[in-house]
Order: structure tokens, then C-alpha cells, then sequence
């Protein structure tokens, strides 16, 4: 098997009583870009700085690139890293364009390359402005900015959309793809399932210290079990006759809401549902196919994660 970018076997964090991360095992493909979510407090950003090297495992150990990750890891490996911490903290008498050039003496990277990254993350017009008068978004992007610094091959961005607009997060999302066309591997956090479903190639969704799954979403929701739900518009007369025909087939349960009917099916056989009501002619007027979304395969693990 290659290398991968990165690999946890058996992490655990204990701060006494609390397991802030407990057993964690995840393998992180080169070239992902790759969720990791679960609610406030699940042990993403713990998880986070055990990657980095800023804590030390209670139990277990993190490989980057196949280099064991510790305190005083090879500066090479850290330099590969960039990383956007939860909360940045940013000098407010520093200008952005100050911030960067201090940021890439710290990591002994090429300052030159500072203005370029403002402009990518859309500061460049503010670039001479001190960082106090920067508005919650601007800050993050340059706190953005900052992590790309040193050009690195893998970035860890924990909650990077918090305080972002529509606008400049889906611009935030357009840059992950590009750096990720670039070969760029990225661990994204958030618990704002719905904004990161369609943008990550997989996902890692975590609760009290622990993994609940992995996979990419489609895998999360066979995981998960849920049924897609299809719902159909109907000429009145004919509710009853289709009622038949789709319990009589074994799907259901249904639900009869005025004109419409509502079935679920498993996700394995949603075609099949699908095709016998295309067969049962034109008293269908409407139609609709809604599979099971990362939030429902959310509560529906942390559910299982909790009863177990
Ligand atoms: N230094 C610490 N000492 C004791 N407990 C800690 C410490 N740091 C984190 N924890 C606890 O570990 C758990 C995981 O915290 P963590 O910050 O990793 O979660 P998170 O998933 O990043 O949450 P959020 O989405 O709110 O940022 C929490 O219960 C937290 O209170």
C-alpha cells in the first residue's frame, strides 16, 4: 500500500477524566480534500494540534508522509504543514501585508511570495491596512493566507469558514479545489455539515473523543443505513391504486399528505422504486428524490455512537 498523508493508529488524548480524542484510527489519502466534523467539543482541534506535533499523544502515534509526528519532529515535516488554527492570533498594529511577512519569518519562508497570497485571498486592496480595522471575514482570510505561506503540500484549516460570507466562502471553497489540482492535501474541520457535504472527497465524523466513521458520503450514508425518500404528486383518484402497488412491491412505510404520497426505500433499492412508479402511468404529476444527507447520517451515527 502507498504511503499516505497521513496516518492516526490508536490516538488518544486524556486530559484526566476527559478524552478529548479516544482511539482515533484514520488514514488520509495524498491529494483529499478531507472533512472532519462532529459537534462543539467532538476533538477536532485536538486532534488538529496532535497532527501537528503541538500535543503529544496520550496513546498512539500520527504519521505525516510516513514520519512519526512528535514534539521536535524534523523541521522538514512542520514546514510541509500549513496550518489555520481555530483562533489566530494577529498583531492589530500590524498591516496584512506586515502579518504575512511576519508569518513567513517565523516559518523562514520567502516573504516575496506574501503579496501573491493576498491577492488569492482577495486583500490585496487592504494590504497596507492595520489588521484592527480588518472585519471578521477579512481576518480569516488572512489567517488563510498566512497557512498557505511556504507553498506547503499539506494544509490542516480548523473551522476556516467561521465568519465568512455566501460569497467568500464559496471562493474559499474554488481556492481548496485549485490548490488541490496543484496536489495540495487538505483536513478541513467544521460542524456545519451541510456547508462542507458537497466540497470534501471524504469525510471523518467524530463525537465525544471518538470516531464514529469514515468514508466519502455516499459510503457514510450505506454506513448510516438511511433510506432515500421519494415523493409523488398524484391526481386524487389515484392515490389509493399506487399506494397498493408500491406497499404491495415491500417498500414503504407511506405517508399520505393531501395530494401526495410520500415512500422511503432503502438506499440500494431507490431505482427500483423509482422505475415502478414510472410504470404506473400518468397519474403521477410530480416528483421527487431526496437521499439521506450528512446531517441525518450524523445523527443517525451519533445516535448508534451513544446507545452503544
Ligand atoms: N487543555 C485542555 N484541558 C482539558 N480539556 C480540554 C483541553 N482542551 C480541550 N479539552 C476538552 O477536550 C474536548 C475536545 O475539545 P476540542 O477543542 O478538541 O473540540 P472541537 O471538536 O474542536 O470543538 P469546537 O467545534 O467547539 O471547536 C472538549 O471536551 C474540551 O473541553
Amino acid at each position: 500500500m502507498s504511503v499516505a498523508m497521513i496516518e492516526i493508529d490508536g490516538a488518544s488524548m486524556h486530559y484526566g477524566a476527559v478524552h478529548a480524542v479516544d482511539d482515533v484510527s484514520l488514514r488520509v489519502e495524498a491529494g483529499q480534500i478531507f472533512g472532519l466534523t462532529g459537534h462543539n467539543g467532538a476533538g477536532k482541534s485536538t486532534l488538529f494540534k496532535m497532527m501537528l506535533g503541538i500535543l503529544r499523544p496520550t496513546l498512539g502515534t500520527i504519521r505525516i508522509r510516513g514520519e512519526r509526528i512528535e514534539r521536535g519532529s524534523p523541521l522538514s515535516v512542520r514546514r510541509g504543514i500549513g496550518y489555520l488554527p481555530e483562533n489566530l492570533a494577529l498583531y492589530d498594529n500590524l498591516s496584512g501585508l506586515e502579518t504575512l511577512r511576519f508569518f513567513a519569518r517565523i516559518k523562514s519562508a520567502d516573504a516575496r511570495a506574501c503579496e501573491g497570497l493576498l491577492e488569492r485571498v482577495g486583500l490585496v486592496d487592504a494590504a497596507h491596512r492595520k489588521v484592527r480595522e480588518y472585519s471578521k471575514g477579512m481576518r480569516q482570510r488572512l489567517g488563510f493566507a498566512q497557512a498557505l505561506i511556504g507553498r506547503p503540500s499539506l494544509l490542516l484549516l480548523d473551522e476556516p469558514t467561521n465568519g465568512l460570507d455566501p460569497v467568500a466562502t464559496r471562493t474559499f471553497y474554488e481556492a481548496l479545489d485549485d490548490l488541490r489540482d496543484d496536489g495540495v492535501s487538505v483536513v478541513i474541520s467544521s460542524h456545519l455539515l451541510s456547508e462542507i457535504e458537497p466540497r470534501v472527497d471524504s469525510l471523518a465524523i467524530m463525537a465525544n473523543g471518538r470516531l464514529l466513521a469514515h468514508g466519502s458520503v455516499a459510503e457514510l450514508g450505506r454506513t448510516a443505513e438511511l433510506p432515500a425518500r421519494v415523493r409523488v404528486e398524484l391526481r386524487p383518484d389515484a392515490i389509493e391504486r399506487i399506494d397498493r402497488a408500491v406497499s404491495d412491491a415491500g417498500f414503504g412505510p407511506t405517508i399520505v399528505d393531501g395530494h401526495r404520497l410520500s415512500f422511503e426505500a432503502p438506499m440500494t433499492r431507490k431505482v427500483p422504486l423509482i422505475a415502478l412508479l414510472a410504470s404506473l402511468g400518468d397519474a403521477i404529476s410530480g416528483f421527487e428524490v431526496t437521499d439521506p444527507t450528512l446531517e441525518d447520517v450524523f445523527l443517525r451515527l451519533s445516535h448508534r455512537g451513544a446507545d452503544a
